[in-house]
């Protein structure tokens, strides 16, 4: 066994199995405290929340816990592995929410024999939780669970392949372009895969300005175009007049390529066609499209992103899904709206124009970092990424009308410590 497999397996094993754990907030040791935490105390606030839903997010953990729910349909870009061996990265998640926004987590793997048995579940248990988060969830069925799961549900439900994809990517993408000397309405785009992240993805770039007409998709068919008729209605929105069959005649002068399908899919040759000052986003985990170190080989000009920590420009919804729950639960959100999304690439993309303090450099083991081809966005390790996304999403949830909170007082949180604004 190789000595870093060896080493994530070790880390996952030892020195107890798996991740994460539950702690208690309240004291334990007295017969009084037992009687406060469980019977009889614990029938008070029983009653309030029977007499008004609303209590649940004064008395429990609710309005501060959000569920990481998953059928194991699309592991990262391993496949459809089944919904146990989802865990491992559901528990990641809940990790990344805990570490960077001071949101509690619990995952749940859903075996279900067909998307309504999957929505079912989820909406039975709904109330539980501040949010929903669906992950790794193949397409197309995703599209239908998370669109009846916001009609069912009065909590936010994200599913984060999709929107926390989306944003981290149309932020990296904004500022990739700048650096390269283009505009996103004048790109080239090639985009392969045609999932739930890369409908998602392609869809945002195209509502902050890129053209319908100047994306080519493609499935593991080929290019997605007006003359297939396997198509389903999500991949039709990007069909395309055009002669092009394959990544290969795609990607001649191409601007951007955004890989979110599979690893190794992008080779040199289809890199070495691509236009001057090339943006590639090899967005697949754990082993994207093209490996960077081939990429810059090819191409010493491109603006390279992954989705890994262990290259620079780490182009992950990392980025996105910790900040932007801080931000709905926090006004109490009954969703997470187009304002709110929009909200958060703004917020992630300007940060990376500030200087870069040095915990971060020191984190990274970097002398410098600055806006430029190696740092298109900040690093998940950032801590202004929970004072300025959270801020920017809290209030654009207010100014859009689904908050049911004011403009927390307690912000700009500063670290995960003031979550709770105590
Ligand atoms: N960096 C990040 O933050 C994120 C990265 N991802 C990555 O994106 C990838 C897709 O995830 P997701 O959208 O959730 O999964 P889905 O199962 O919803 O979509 C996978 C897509 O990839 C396409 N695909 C697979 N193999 C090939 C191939 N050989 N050639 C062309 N297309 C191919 C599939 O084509 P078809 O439709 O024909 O089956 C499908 O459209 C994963 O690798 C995942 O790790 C996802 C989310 C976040
Ligand atoms: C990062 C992530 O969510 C994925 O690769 O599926
Ligand atoms: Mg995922």
């Amino acid at each position: 066994m190789n000595d870093a497999r060896q080493a994530a397996l070790d880390y996952h094993a030892k020195p107890i199995p798996g991740k994460l754990s539950v702690e208690l907030t309240k004291p334990t040791a007295t017969a009084r405290d037992l009687a406060l935490a469980y019977s009889p105390g614990v029938a008070e606030p029983v009653r309030e929340i029977a007499r008004d839903p609303e209590n649940a997010y004064r008395y429990t953990g609710k309005g501060n816990l959000v569920a990481v729910i998953s059928d194991g349909s699309a592991i990262l870009g391993l496949g459809n592995l089944g919904a146990l061996a989802s865990k491992p990265v559901m528990e990641g998640k809940g990790v990344l929410f805990k570490r960077f926004a001071g949101i509690n987590s619990v995952d749940i793997e859903v075996n279900s024999e067909s998307p309504q048995a999957f929505i079912d579940t989820v909406a039975r248990i709904a109330d539980t939780w501040g949010g929903i988060n669906l992950e790794d969830i193949k397409a197309p069925e995703c599209f239908e669970i998370e669109q009846a799961l916001i009609e069912q549900c009065n909590i936010p439900v994200f599913h984060d392949d999709q929107h926390g994809t989306a944003i981290v990517t149309a932020a990296g993408m904004l500022n990739a372009l700048e650096i390269a000397g283009k505009r996103l309405e004048e790109a080239n785009i090639v985009c392969l895969g045609a999932g739930a992240a890369a409908i998602a993805c392609m869809k945002l770039l195209v509502a902050c300005g890129a053209r319908a007409e100047n994306l080519v998709m493609l499935d593991r068919k080929g290019v997605i175009h007006t003359g297939r008729e396997d198509l389903n209605p999500y991949k039709s929105m990007f069909a395309v007049d055009t002669d092009k069959r394959t990544l290969d005649d795609a990607i001649d002068g191409a601007d951007v390529f955004v890989g979110l399908s599979g690893p190794g899919l992008m080779t040199a040759d289809h890199i070495r066609k691509m236009a001057p000052n090339p943006v590639v986003f090899a967005c697949t985990n754990p082993d994207p499209e093209i490996h960077p170190d081939l990429a810059r080989e090819v191409r010493p000009d491109v603006i390279m992103a992954t989705g890994r920590s262990d290259y620079p420009n780490q182009v992950n919804n990392v980025l996105g899904f910790p900040f932007i729950f801080r931000g709905a639960l926090d006004v109490r959100a009954t969703r997470i709206n187009e304002e709110m999304k929009v909200a958060a690439v703004h917020a992630l993309k300007d940060l990376a124009r500030e200087p870069v303090p040095q915990v971060v450099l020191d984190a990274y083991e970097m002398q410098t970092m600055s806006f430029g081809p190696e740092y298109i966005i900040p690093t998940p390790v950032d801590v202004r990424l929970l004072e300025r996304i959270t801020s920017a999403v809290a209030q654009a949830a207010v100014d859009s009308g689904v908050a049911r909170r004011p403009y927390p007082s307690h912000y700009p949180l500063k670290s995960v410590d003031d979550v709770y604004g105590i």
